[in-house]
């Protein structure tokens, strides 16, 4: 078998879609892309073709190597998310020509059902409160939620109580018959970030995101030195090489590896691996569509320390199109009590609507993150 042709589609809300051809009429799907920059991530994919057209896309462990080193620059969220979507298209492919889901070439399951967890959009606690409401009537217990609006690299005590009042609102609402995650999404700077912890600690949430920006990974010991929250991140770490250091100098007690940027299952699965090695539990990060949750849910599957799974529904990002739009076999990704089961079909386990993937491609937007600016004028973190 031959690999013959990698097409994309750019899709709404902020995805893009992989289908790589062989000359055997079997072909794989995959989801490369990094928020905001999907025309970045399709030049890559189209660059990386030159590893793949003409070779036997069953020897992944081969093609992934060739993708990553045979180039002198490596690494980094435009290229890790490029070898994700191919490497996940080069698993389906893997899966379908075998008959079996990928979570069966991985050695098969450890567990039988996963946790999932929800994104709930807002800054003021009477929404967020609605939110959550709303999808614990769908059957989820467990979300996240920002763990502030804007802050400033030193910011006042009026900002840390307005963030504090939603997280003392959630839990006065609903007790402890919830469980959520913060996300600081990186707005917090170091100098800010133990100021918020502290006034956090009571709430005791589930564990708190990107508590600083990835660049600020150093932070991470000193922070998990005073708090007893559990701290997370890995979205923006792009292979075992980002992960490695962290992982060594500690703090980190989740890893939040995407299965669209950290390139891919080979990749996230050694990254999984890595992190049970340090006791730290998996969670990966996906606020995507459909290819990469059937990619993360493979990993999960194999993987014990796997503990919890960001899923899009409903996510306030999924404007144009909603997690399973573009999918034909919906039901295999139905959440039953706040869980998602394994993928059933051989491969990933999607089967996309290919006539529509098509035509959407035709129309999609060129999404972008938001960009703001303190009240000074200076770019503050989004
Ligand atoms: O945890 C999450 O889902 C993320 O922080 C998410 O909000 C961002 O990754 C966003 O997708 C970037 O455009
Ligand atoms: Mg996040």
């Amino acid at each position: 078998m031959k690999v013959t042709r990698l097409t994309t589609y750019r899709l709404a809300p902020r995805w893009m879609f992989l289908k790589i051809d062989t000359d055997e009429g079997v072909s794989g799907w995959g989801e490369p892309v990094i928020e905001g920059r999907a025309r970045s991530v399709e030049a890559a994919v189209h660059e990386l073709s030159d590893c793949l057209v003409g070779q036997d896309p069953s020897r992944i462990n081969d093609l992934w190597q060739t993708m990553y080193r045979s180039g002198f620059y490596r690494g980094g969220p435009i290229l890790m998310s490029a070898i994700a979507g191919i490497d996940q298209a080069l698993w389906d492919i893997k899966g379908k020509v075998l008959g079996v889901p990928v979570y069966q070439l991985l050695g098969g399951l450890v567990r039988d059902r996963m946790r999932m967890y929800s994104w709930v959009g807002g800054d003021r606690p009477a929404e967020v409160v609605a939110g959550i409401r709303k999808l614990q009537e769908a059957g989820f217990d467990t979300f996240k939620l920002n763990g502030c609006e804007k802050m400033g690299l030193v910011d006042s005590s009026r900002t840390v109580d307005a963030a504090v009042k939603v997280v003392a609102e959630i839990r006065e609402t609903f007790g402890h018959s919830i469980e959520f995650g913060l996300d600081f999404h990186g707005r917090v700077a170091a100098p800010m970030a133990a100021v918020l912890i502290k006034e956090l600690e009571p709430f005791r949430p589930l564990f708190i995101e990107e508590p600083v920006l990835a660049e600020q990974a150093e932070h991470y010991p000193r922070l998990a030195a005073r708090t007893s929250i559990p701290l997370a991140a890995g979205e923006r770490m792009f292979s075992r090489f980002d992960f490695k250091r962290v992982f060594a100098a500690g703090g980190i007690s989740i890893a939040q590896p995407d299965l669209s940027h950290a390139g891919g299952i080979t990749e996230c699965h050694k990254i999984a691996s890595m992190a049970e090695a340090y006791d730290i539990g998996l969670a990966p990060h996906c606020p995507l569509g459909p290819l990469a949750l059937a990619a993360s849910l493979h990993v999960d599957f194999v993987s014990r320390n796997a503990v919890l799974q960001e899923q899009s529904m409903g996510i306030h990002y999924n404007e144009g199109a909603e997690l399973l739009d573009y999918v034909l076999n919906k039901d295999d990704f139905a959440f039953h009590d706040g869980h998602m089961l394994p993928p059933t079909k051989p491969g990933l386990g999607v089967i996309v609507n290919e006539e529509l993937v098509i035509e959407r491609s035709k129309s999609a937007p060129d999404w972008r993150n938001p960009v703001w600016r303190h009240e000074d004028g200076a770019i503050a973190e989004w």
